[in-house]
């Protein structure tokens, strides 16, 4: 089996997405948890370029790493002087990293409009900057920028300087496809061709998105004989952006017969939460597609699916999600069959059988409330109710008896006024309580716990953590008249779990009161010793966890 160096550039090329900005403290807890991971380099920043990656050089020395070694990265020197009083190369010195990446033209157009020198000179430029790095840091590596687009426009200068960083003692020649443009076929013939005409020479491969083929070209070039691949969680990076190693890690791992190992033993199922781990630091929402490990790259809608998946898993399934740390999830729909319902009732410690009258009706009311507007694929919380209800749950927490909402603006304020008041039965006593909030929703929400956390103190840990409208323009109110239903999705959470609940209404306020007493019933009937069993016909097989 074949070693494949992963060097992770999401601190550095990561961080040149658009919308993503990391501060210092961001920059290590992720080092930490790629450390965790067991990608073998890290590339923390530019030190020459901005004080955050020069304060990540600095701190990180601080913390023992188990496994990555920290590279820093920089450009080969200014053009205008020699690499020994190159303040950039300075920087790179004095961060003190275990390896130093430096980039530099491969690509003709690039050394006469960009850097604005002759060919010979930039040729100059690679062997001063690599022989001098070499003598300053433990490893060096070439990016060679533009590598695939150069070598097309003019195969002969491309190689010559991946030939003068090679003897300069650059110890891995990494082509870059800088632009993105290459397509997997031009990336295996390039490398197969670079590695005839440099047998001697480590190659590794750094590719971005924008032909939505970076991954399948970093693979391209590891069958063709690359030995490092760069690129970042998640696909973050300038553009359209990096290489996705969070796919090419099992790809190459689970796909290559055994050819490659990318990661320490045991350490692939780090992956799905390497990957939330770095969205939520840089406060990007998951993207659920994600091959591998987004919340549906093992999710199963469509009864048929369903069905089949359960009876074996490898019917839907192209690996199985435990080995990249994710999960198999059914969803519920107007999509789905009894599989579905069968699938949840297992999963709330329930064995069914398919033609269980309470399984048609469940399947029945799923399908009719999808209709109406009701999405239970998100809003597992109010199934889940739904559920239990039919098993023979029928314990109520609270009876509503009327609810009022006011809005209103007041001379001299110039915000908006919400009020709401609420009369509850609780336990034989009626509760009567009135709250403020910032809008009629926050106002009900404040107004409706504060009634019930003197009964009910766990109410006290919950948050509500999202809050979601949408118009759904396909539905219309039973009267048959224009207005259009609302949806509300709501999504909580307490120190141990996170739910969403749904209510529908032409009316926002009574599509919110939906989803929030669904949140509340959520949280009191999780928390509830006496839940099980729930009497009936219907007992559970055992108690879910
Ligand atoms: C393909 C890649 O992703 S490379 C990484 C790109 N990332 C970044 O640019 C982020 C960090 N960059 C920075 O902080 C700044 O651009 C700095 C500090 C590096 C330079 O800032 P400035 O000196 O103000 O220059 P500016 O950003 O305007 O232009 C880039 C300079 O680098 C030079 N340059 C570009 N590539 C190279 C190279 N391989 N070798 C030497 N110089 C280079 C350009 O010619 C230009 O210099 P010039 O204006 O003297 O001709
Ligand atoms: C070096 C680099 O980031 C690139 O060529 O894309």
């Amino acid at each position: 089996m074949k070693q494949i160096s992963i060097y992770d550039t999401t601190l550095r090329d990561g961080t040149q997405a658009e919308e993503i900005s990391l501060s210092t403290a961001d920059k290590i807890r992720i080092a930490g948890k790629l450390d965790a991971l067991g990608v073998d380099y890290i590339e923390g920043g530019w030190p020459g370029s901005n004080e955050t990656d020069r304060s990540f050089f600095q701190e990180i020395r601080q913390y023992d790493l188990s496994h990555s070694r920290i590279a820093a990265f920089g450009s080969t020197c200014n053009p205008k002087g020699r690499a020994a009083d190159d303040a950039n190369l300075r920087a790179l010195v004095e961060a003190e990293p275990d390896a130093v990446t430096l980039f530099g033209k491969t690509w003709d157009l690039h050394v006469t409009e960009a850097l604005r020198v002759s060919l010979e000179r930039n040729l100059d430029i690679i062997s001063d900057s690599i022989s001098h790095m070499c003598a300053h840091a433990p490893e060096v590596f070439f990016d060679a920028e533009h590598f695939f687009d150069g070598y097309r426009k003019n195969p002969d200068y491309a190689l010559a300087c991946l030939r003068h960083a090679h003897e300069a003692g650059a110890k891995v020649l990494v082509l870059c496809d800088t632009n993105g443009g290459s397509l997997p076929f031009e990336v295996r013939e390039i490398v197969q061709t670079v590695r005839a005409a440099l047998p001697e020479a480590q190659l590794g491969i750094h590719t971005h998105n924008d032909s939505e083929t970076a991954v399948a070209n970093a693979v391209e070039a590891v069958f063709a004989g690359a030995v490092q691949v760069q690129g970042t969680i998640n696909g973050f990076g300038e553009r359209c952006g990096n290489a996705n190693l969070c796919s090419i890690i099992p790809n190459l791992e689970l796909k290559s017969g055994g050819r490659f190992r990318c990661l320490p033993e045991g350490r692939l199922k780090l992956l799905t939460s390497t990957s939330q781990f770095v969205s939520e630091l840089c406060n990007l929402r998951p993207f659920m597609r994600q091959p591998y490990v987004g919340k549906s790259a093992f999710a199963h809608k469509g009864g048929v699916h369903v069905s089949a998946v359960l009876r074996n898993p490898e019917t839907y399934e192209h690996v199985r999600p435990e080995l990249v740390g994710n999960e198999q999830r059914v969803l519920l729909s107007d999509l789905s069959g009894r599989s579905n319902i069968l699938f949840m009732a297992k999963k709330y410690g329930y064995a069914l059988d398919k033609n269980d009258s309470a399984v048609l009706d469940l399947l029945d009311e799923v399908k009719t409330r999808e209709s109406q507007g009701y999405e239970y694929s998100t809003a597992e919380a109010s199934f889940e109710l739904m559920f239990f209800k039919a098993m023979g749950w029928s314990k109520r927490y609270f009876h509503l008896i009327n609810f009022n909402v006011v809005d209103s603006m007041r001379e001299g304020f110039t915000e908006p006024y919400a009020e709401a008041t609420v009369m509850l039965k609780v336990g034989g006593m009626v509760e009567h309580t009135a709250a403020t909030g910032q809008g009629q929703v926050n106002a009900l929400d404040v107004a409706l716990r504060k009634a019930l956390t003197p009964f009910y103190p766990t109410l006290g840990e919950m948050r509500l953590e999202d809050f979601k409208v949408r118009v759904l323009h396909g539905v219309m109110r039973d009267s048959g008249g224009t207005a259009s239903v609302v949806r509300v999705l709501i999504e909580s959470a307490d120190a141990t779990d996170r739910w969403t609940t749904v209510g529908v209404h032409y009316d926002v306020i009574h599509a919110s009161w939906q989803a929030l007493v669904d949140s509340i019933n959520y949280k009191l009937f999780k928390d509830d010793p006496k839940k099980f069993p729930v009497g009936g016909k219907h007992f559970p097989q055992s108690e879910p966890k």
